[in-house]
């Protein structure tokens, strides 16, 4: 199944930087490792916005939840999820 995800981090301004540093290096290896493995489709960032939008293709609302909840920066991030299904006219046979 298809998801877009909006990701919004909001990381306090308080925090120290090699702390802020350690977070998103393990953000980074694990979007990698999520997008090797093609469960993370698509990730675009949003123009002039610590945010960014992507496209996830998960079993089910419950592995995209278990994906979401082991970002490193989960907890300073805020989430829209948006559940997509295939367009019709749709010429990629992937979408699904
Ligand atoms: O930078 C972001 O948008 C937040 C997060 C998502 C992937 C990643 O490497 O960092």
């Amino acid at each position: 199944m298809l998801y877009q995800v909006e990701m919004t981090v909001l990381l306090p301004t308080d925090m120290p930087e090699a702390e802020m540093a350690e977070i998103k290096a393990r953000e980074k290896a694990y979007a990698q490792d999520l997008q090797r493995q093609k469960i993370w489709r698509h990730i675009w960032r949003v123009a002039g916005q610590y945010k960014n939008i992507s496209i996830f293709d998960c079993r089910d609302n419950a592995h995209l939840h278990e994906v979401l909840t082991g970002l490193p920066l989960y907890p300073w991030m805020k989430m829209d999820v948006v559940p997509l299904c295939r367009h019709p006219s749709s010429i990629h046979e992937d979408d699904r």
